[in-house]
């Protein structure tokens, strides 16, 4: 099956694509850490714990990697997978003392890797999680005040710089897999540039006037362009930390793979039936690819011998919900084997323990957002060939513990001919809620410390779209519209949709569609053979205006179904704990109507985030329109204006402002009323244009939107052009 076997060593030989350790020592104000190699560990006693951590490649640099932090604002840490940056680093700082002035933020693209490298970092510790140790996610946060390590998504930590601009709680910040240049990894890159600047120089004083401690900035990544990031920081410091704990051995397929489900199926077989015990850990592109192999390996199981048929399969995906995405941590029963199916979730910072050999199908799914006209909707999901970073990510989770093995579903050759690194995601996403960040931290888009600049044109767009949606003024200031916009964690436009929902007195309607509308988890589960029985069972809930109102009649009677199955209604009422006997009413409810209980609820979380969002700023999220349509749909096209179209004669639609020609999806409600105006939530490029989510409107409405005022005062574009083009 495979060959061009290699194998991605231990100690301090650097792995072929890495730089040679004799080039690694020119770079400047290096400092080179050598590492031992460890054996595996176990999960139990604290004696086990600390002699695991006194073997990971990092404990003989832990002097050389503290003097540096304590000597310098910024370095650059660059370590093989598993040689132990994420967990003990933090460590060390906080036992050196640096958690004396303030708390240490680490923090990781997903949510995942925050919530269980907090655990495992607590554990480390020998403290109750959320105590010495904690995290920060969306919707949920496990900190106290004496919480002196806090590991956060990126974007939480960029949602505190709102709050507080200075981080002055904060002493040390360690961007961690900073390779993967996330949105929110760039912005705060830049934010911290800032405020080392600010801290150091007196500019900004604390709350009693007094001269600001210095923020230390730690940029980690097992493969990240050392170079760049220390260019980036004044040339600060790199550390390398050589060597691995476990060795993995790579193999490449021995001729390009045609379908990479059908491959990914055979590798997993095979390995299952040759290789001793160990997990497996499969990365795919997208959840429907997991829906479809888990599937495959169910069906085929019971054909294998009866003593290999004890096989856990578990998916791991962004939209799974926590509870469910935790499962892959335990232990599978005893005999059997677990799978776990993951999108590139999993390809950093986290260890899933019993993994030892993984299967990497070479792909992910990359968003990348059309910039033209300011961005007329069009985001596009697509299956990409993964980096060389990524790929080296990948097979770094099969030895965590224990030597593993890496099986690539392509040839040495496609690998070699793979980017360094993916291309930053500031530089192919809608700029929206970021440039909107950026002005309510008081920056200048324009003039932003990006590591990598975005498109003039993408944030141009996005300025025009603020001020389209009067977040920003015609000289480009934050108006006080645009703050309360940036409070709701939400983008801009659906933002504004809450907001005016208050003078239309929707706001009980509104949340319960936003929050749908948010939610990461698809709402519909039908597929090419159950589509015509998931439409018949869905007919009720059809709204005539569209897909929106159709939307809160799904979510009301999801509702209805727990209520009236619940034996305490109060409890509901509060998001407090169901009754069990209602949950199942409603798992039966969902299924009958091909609908997915997780998305709603999941919506259910949201939109409780939301109405303490709404208290927060004053709006009672209990007013009701009852059964009337329009002030939703009114406030749906307050925010959404700018997806907007009409009809032309063909039957076709334009998108206002941008004339791009859409048509309504087929699994629109309103894909054979064809109204003469609309508004949709996406565009959706297959053979044609379509637009997705789609509900009608009055063409006579369009004339109160903030788009067609600005472009009638003929202004859209005029404040952000001058001195930034
Ligand atoms: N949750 C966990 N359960 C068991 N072992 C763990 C856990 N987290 C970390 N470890 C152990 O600690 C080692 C070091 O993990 P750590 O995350 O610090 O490495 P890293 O250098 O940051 O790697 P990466 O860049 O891949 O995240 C792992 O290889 C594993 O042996």
């Amino acid at each position: 099956m495979h060959s061009d076997s290699e194998e991605e060593g231990q100690g301090s030989t650097s792995n072929a694509n890495g730089p040679s350790p004799k080039k690694k020592r020119k770079i400047n104000g290096v400092v080179v850490v050598n590492g031992a190699n460890g054996r595996a560990l176990s999960n139990g006693t604290s004696n086990d714990i600390k002699l695991h951590r006194t073997q990971l490649p990092i404990w003989t640099g832990k002097a050389a990697l503290v003097s540096a932090v304590k000597n310098n604002d910024t370095v650059v840490v660059l370590g093989e997978t598993g040689s132990g940056k994420t967990t003990q680093l933090p460590q060390f700082l906080h036992e050196a003392g640096l958690t004396r002035d303030g708390i240490i933020a680490v923090t990781q693209p997903r949510r995942v890797a925050a919530i269980s490298l907090a655990a495992r970092v607590a554990l480390e510790q020998g403290t109750p999680l959320g105590q010495l140790v904690g995290y920060n996610v969306r919707f949920d946060e496990h900190t106290t005040r004496n919480t002196r390590i806090k590991f956060c998504t990126d974007g939480m930590l960029v949602r505190e710089l709102l709050i507080d601009s200075d981080l002055d709680r904060y002493s040390v910040v360690v961007v961690d897999e900073a390779h993967e240049r996330t949105l929110r990894t760039d912005m705060l890159l830049g934010s911290l540039k800032r405020i080392q600047r600010e801290r150091k120089t007196g500019e900004k004083r604390d709350r009693d006037g007094k001269k600001m401690k210095p923020l230390k900035v730690v940029v980690m990544s097992a493969t990240l362009d050392a170079e760049r990031f220390s260019a980036f920081f004044n040339r600060c410091p790199v550390l390398y930390i050589s060597g691995r704990q476990h060795p993995v051995q790579i193999c490449h397929s021995k001729t390009p793979v045609e379908d990479f489900q059908d491959a990914a199926l055979r590798t997993f077989l095979q390995l299952h039936l040759d290789h001793p015990p160990g997990d497996v850990l499969v990365f795919l592109p997208g959840q429907d690819d997991i829906e479809s192999l888990a599937k495959s390996i169910r069906a085929y199981i019971p054909q294998v011998p009866p003593s290999q048929q004890k096989v856990l399969v578990l998916p791991l995906y962004g939209a799974l919900p926590p509870e469910q995405q935790k499962k892959i941590f335990d232990p599978p029963p005893a005999g059997t084997r677990k799978v776990v199916l993951a999108t590139n979730i999993a390809e950093t910072s986290i260890t899933i323990p019993g993994i030892r050999y993984v299967i990497d199908t070479g792909l992910c799914k990359e968003r990348s957002y059309h910039t033209r006209h300011g961005g007329s909707g069009l985001d596009e999901l697509l299956v990409k060939p993964i980096s060389k970073s990524s790929a080296q990510q990948r097979s770094g989770r099969a030895g965590r513990e224990a030597p593993g093995t890496c099986f690539r579903l392509y040839t040495e050759q496609s690998y070699n001919q793979l980017t360094n690194a993916p291309t930053p995601e500031i530089q192919r996403c809608d700029l929206n809620s970021a440039i909107l960040d950026l002005k309510c931290l008081g920056e200048d888009p324009m003039e932003f410390a990006y590591m990598d600049r975005p498109l003039d044109d993408s944030i141009r767009g996005s300025l025009i779209t603020l001020y389209a949606l009067q977040a920003l003024d015609s000289q480009g200031r934050l108006t006080r519209l645009g703050r309360r916009l940036a409070s709701f964690p939400l983008e801009p436009a659906l933002s504004l949709v809450v907001l005016s929902s208050q003078s239309r007195a929707c706001t009980a309607e509104i949340l319960d569609i936003v929050s749908l509308l948010t939610c990461t988890a698809k709402l519909f589960i039908d597929n090419a053979d159950t589509r015509e029985a998931a439409a018949d069972a869905r007919k009720k809930f059809q709204h005539r205006d569209g897909d929106h109102l159709t939307l809160l009649n799904i979510f009301r009677s999801f509702e209805d179904v727990l209520s009236s199955n619940l034996s305490a209604a109060s409890s509901q009422a509060n998001g407090g704990p169901a009754h069990t006997g209602s949950r199942r009413a409603a798992r039966e409810w969902c299924k009958a109507h091909f609908l997915n209980e997780k998305a709603l609820n999941e919506a259910t979380t949201i939109r409780t985030q939301l109405r303490g969002n709404c208290e927060r700023e004053k709006i009672d999220w209990k007013v009701s329109c009852g059964d009337d349509a329009e002030p939703v749909l009114r406030c749906l096209l307050d925010g959404l204006f700018r997806k907007s179209a009409i009809k032309a004669p063909d039957g076709t639609y334009r998108q206002i402002g941008m004339q791009q020609v859409l048509k309504i999806h087929p699994s629109s409600s309103l894909v054979d009323r064809k109204p003469p105006t609309i508004i949709f939530d996406e565009l959706l490029i297959t053979s044609a244009v379509y637009a997705r989510g789609v509900s009608a409107v009055h063409s006579s409405w369009l004339i109160d939107t903030p788009l067609l005022n600005s472009n009638a005062r003929g202004n859209t574009t005029a404040p952000y052009t001058n001195g930034h083009t």
